[in-house]
């Protein structure tokens, strides 16, 4: 697995101009983009996501080419083979427990009205042992549990990467300290390359392999734990 990211953005917004300036490069499976709000982690995490295009630049994930400007590559989100797992989770509250995993699979023809029947959503509902709530709506279970149902779902593609934007900050403490912790222990035991972005030491310490520094939109440090 290996990470190569080299990208420019030139931003403005009325008076104020951001200038994105990103270059690294790891191959490690617990990549961290540390530094504080405003310094340009959620823009590079869009990039590679694909929501977000670069003026120049290229990101390369696997050997894979996802962007590149001087060739015109540019793949759709859809086409990366990239997880992104949003801050709230944005689960489906309409939606139950495995027909929220099983909506990650982005098949037209598959039929939410059976979800389990699934292989695929039936591993993960097994994985992440909430098949006793494969039924239940996300308004009905745990913070915990809603946090393992959106890995699910981000996962059950099979992505390449999963690319988290502060998972926990919108957890009470005592609930994120076990939710950091369990997703440390997930990556182990799965081994998912994953990309975090965050401005809480508590999360380099906790699932940090390599580290990058980011502040004023560029990469001013790597560390590694
Ligand atoms: N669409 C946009 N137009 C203009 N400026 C933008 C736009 N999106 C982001 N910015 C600016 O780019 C800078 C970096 O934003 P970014 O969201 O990447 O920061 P961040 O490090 O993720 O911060 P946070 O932790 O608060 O989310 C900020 O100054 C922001 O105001």
């Amino acid at each position: 697995m290996s990470v190569e990211i080299q990208i420019q953005k030139e931003l403005r917004a009325g008076e104020r101009s951001f200038r994105l300036n990103i270059s690294f490069a790891s191959e490690s499976r617990r990549i961290v983009l540390y530094g504080p709000s405003g310094s340009g982690k959620s823009l590079t995490l869009k990039a590679m996501a694909g929501l977000m295009t670069p003026d120049s630049g290229s990101i390369r994930l696997h050997q894979r080419l996802l962007f590149d400007a001087r060739q015109r590559i540019n793949l759709k989100p859809q086409q990366r083979k990239v997880a992104y797992l949003f801050q709230d989770y944005a689960l489906f509250p309409h939606l139950t427990v495995a027909q929220n995993i099983a909506f990650g699979l982005r098949s037209g023809a598959l039929n939410l009205s059976r979800p389990t029947e699934h292989p695929s959503v039936q591993k993960w509902l097994q994985a992440f042992d909430l098949k006793n709530i494969a039924g239940n709506y996300p308004a009905q279970i745990s913070g915990g549990q809603r946090q393992r149902v959106a890995l699910a779902r981000a996962l059950v593609p099979e992505p390449d990467i999963l690319l988290l934007d502060e998972p926990f900050s919108a957890l009470d403490l005592s609930l994120r300290e076990r939710m950091r912790k369990e997703l440390g222990e997930l990556q182990q035991q799965l081994q998912v390359p994953m990309l975090l972005i965050t401005h809480d030491p508590a999360d380099v310490e906790a699932l940090g392999e390599v580290v990058f520094d980011v502040r004023d939109g560029e990469i001013q440090g790597q560390r590694t734990l």
